[in-house]
């Protein structure tokens, strides 16, 4: 039997290339520089597999790709994949949960203590030579620990943050979402609520939703508003779920005390965006599951998922909607 052509959008690391390489034919776009349309072009058009990470796969792709029967993303999120072309195409989707989980949810924490601690900020003030003997209370910051956290979006990463928070810096936590999380209520002491409640109650508030049409600008003007003055707000699941003039405006008439993010509205986020020259926000360049073995574990799955989908199997990773 033919081996499926699968073709690998960016450089992935060696053992995943070659496992890949043990089931399939395949090219790789194996450079850090932007790949030209004719690349993608001519590569699609014989594709029985795309493995991706952030490349949109809607209708024109699909058009393109007449063989293709997977996409497989290395990343937990696929707001990129268009479900319903894929899904009118019979197109298999796949991702990779749960290998990143940790990894992202300590880079949540690492956001809630910077932002509170202002470490980011000192740690420049410190390099700038300005630290002075009577600083004094112009350093202070706010405590995590004993603190209440809200969780909007308690899933797999949510539920990672929860446990930091419960038994490591032992926080009052509270949850909103669309389903009740009787395990996380159970294990952490999570206490479910309406938005409303955890958005007037909260000292820290962490958004970890996938981005969808109902979570596109869930947290906006209004939500801002609701939050406690001095409250600080974390977001690593995606830019677009905030409305970020609004999370602007609030920083800036001093609502809220400080951000964390690792997403924005447009990345690489523009130097001149304003969240840049606030000393109260921590800004990283998308980098939740950003440790060499995460990213490796992500890349294997990833490749696993693939093969499975183009040699038809079940890959065990399918994204819900496509199941
Ligand atoms: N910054 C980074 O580098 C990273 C960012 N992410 C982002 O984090 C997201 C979450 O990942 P993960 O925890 O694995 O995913 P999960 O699917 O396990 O968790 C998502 C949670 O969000 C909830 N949710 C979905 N829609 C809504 C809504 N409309 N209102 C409130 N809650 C909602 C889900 O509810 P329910 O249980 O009812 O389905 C679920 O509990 C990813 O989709 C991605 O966007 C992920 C990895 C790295
Ligand atoms: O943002 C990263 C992901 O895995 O999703």
């Amino acid at each position: 039997m033919s081996r499926p052509f699968v073709f690998i959008d960016r450089p992935i690391p060696a053992e995943a290339e070659a496992y890949i390489g043990q089931y399939c034919e395949y090219a790789i776009w194996n450079r850090r520089e932007k790949m030209p349309r004719e690349v993608l072009l001519e590569n699609m058009s014989k594709a029985a597999g795309l493995l991706t990470a952030g490349r949109k796969v809607d209708q024109s792709l699909l058009d393109v790709s007449p063989q293709l029967r997977a996409v497989s993303t290395i990343s937990v999120g696929y707001n990129h994949f268009d479900i319903e072309a894929m899904k009118a195409r019979g197109v298999i989707g796949t991702h990779t949960p749960d290998v990143l989980t940790e990894t992202v949810a300590d880079l949540v924490f690492g956001l809630m203590l910077s932002s509170a601690r202002r470490i980011a900020e000192l740690d420049r003030y410190v390099k700038e030579g300005r630290w002075k003997e009577n600083d004094g209370e112009s350093l202070f910051g706010v405590d995590v620990h004993h603190a209440s956290l809200g969780i909007i979006g308690m899933g797999r990463i949510g539920e990672a943050i929860a446990r930091r928070a419960k038994f490591g810096f032992e926080m009052d936590v509270r949850y909103s979402g669309r389903s009740r999380k009787p395990e996380a209520e159970e294990r952490y002491g999570a206490v479910y609520m309406s938005m409303e409640e955890l958005l007037k109650s909260s000292d820290f508030i962490v958004l970890m939703t996938p981005l969808t049409a109902e979570t596109e600008k869930l947290i906006g003007r209004e939500q801002f508003r609701l939050m406690k003055s001095g409250a600080i707000f974390i977001n690593a699941s995606r830019g677009r779920t905030v409305d970020e003039a609004a999370l602007i405006e609030a920083l800036q008439e001093g609502r809220i005390r400080a951000a964390g993010l690792d997403v924005f509205e447009k990345e690489p986020v523009p130097a001149d965006n304003p969240l840049l020259a606030m000393p109260n926000v921590v800004a990283l360049p998308h980098i939740g599951s950003a440790t060499s073995r995460t990213r490796f574990d992500m890349a294997m799955l990833a490749a696993r998922n693939l093969v499975m989908a183009v040699t038809g199997q079940r890959p065990p990773n399918v994204i819900p909607e496509l199941k």
